[in-house]
């Protein structure tokens, strides 16, 4: 049973929809990350879905990015858990074989726009509040290559380079220009443009779509892949350093700060 994670049918044939649910921001934890895989592999192995719509249960945040109390004071058994369950989400949404359309509604920072990049098509509801982005550097962390070559996968080298160096965040208006989301449309309409590409994108015969998708990106896949362990072990090797520490504690604080 998945708390932090819902999947509902469509209101469409062959289109599920499934939806983070982990407040306060819809942070990936180490159990969300679980949950998120479950939730996938079901689906993957579901004949009838031919189409994933991604979105927040409730609109905000759409996803917080990787869950900074997982990265901050832990040992490097837990570190290592972790990254390996951060792989595995990525490898499971980059190489579905179903329809990923993203409906993002709500904030989309660093481990959300990664998800996000690994949908087919990114629909993002056109809400000034909302950014999307590889933030990392802000945070004094650097993306990892998998993270890099997603978004160069989807925006270009330069566009890819001066967003990871700078850690933009961009509202809708400006992602949509940098070609990180795709639509951008009315906040009351997020849904119903994202089953409308979703019917475009399965009126294409799945055997062509899915061998075309996996011609795409297998050489980003099975570079993750040929190197997995070594990637584990550089992330434990970074994130243990007493920099990237008080780095990362000086971000959640100032974080919690915001409020008082
Ligand atoms: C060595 C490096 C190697 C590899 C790199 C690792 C890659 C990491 C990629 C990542 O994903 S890092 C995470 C990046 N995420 C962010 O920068 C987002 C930070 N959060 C926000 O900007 C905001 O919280 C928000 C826009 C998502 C929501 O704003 P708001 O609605 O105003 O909520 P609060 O800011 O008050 O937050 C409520 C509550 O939640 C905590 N929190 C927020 N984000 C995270 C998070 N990512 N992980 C854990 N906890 C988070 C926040 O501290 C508040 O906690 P309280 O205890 O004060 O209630």
């Amino acid at each position: 049973m998945s708390h932090r994670v819902l999947v509902e049918a469509g209101p469409a044939a062959g289109v599920a929809v499934l939806k983070f649910r982990n407040p306060p921001v819809n942070a990936l934890s180490l159990e969300m990350l679980m949950e998120l895989v479950i939730s996938l592999e079901k689906l993957e192995n579901d004949k009838a879905v031919r189409g994933i719509v991604i979105t927040a249960e409730n609109p905000g945040i759409f996803l917080a990015g990787l869950d900074l109390t997982e990265m901050c004071g832990r040992n490097p058994a837990h570190y290592a858990k972790y990254w390996e369950a951060v792989q595995e989400l990525w490898l499971r949404l980059y190489q579905s074989s179903k329809v990923l359309v993203a409906a993002i509604n709500g904030a989309c920072p660093a481990g959300g726009c990664l998800a996000s990049l690994t949908c087919d098509y990114r629909v993002m509801a056109d809400n000034p509040k909302y950014t999307i982005g590889l933030n990392e550097t802000q945070l004094g962390i650097i993306a990892p290559f998998w993270f890099k070559d997603t978004l160069v996968n989807t925006v270009g080298h330069r566009a890819a380079e001066q967003a990871l160096q700078l850690g933009t965040l961009f509202p809708p208006a400006k992602a949509l220009q940098v070609g990180i989301v795709d639509q951008v449309v009315p906040e009351e309409q997020l849904q119903s443009a994202a089953l409308s590409v979703m019917a475009q994108w399965l009126a294409i015969p799945d055997h062509a779509r899915q061998l075309t998708k996996t011609m795409m990106r297998k050489p980003t896949v099975d570079q993750l892949v040929k190197q997995r362990e070594a990637d584990i072990q550089s992330f434990v090797g970074l994130i243990s350093q007493d920099s990237i520490q008080r780095a990362l504690q000086t971000y959640l604080q100032k974080l919690r700060q915001k409020k008082g």
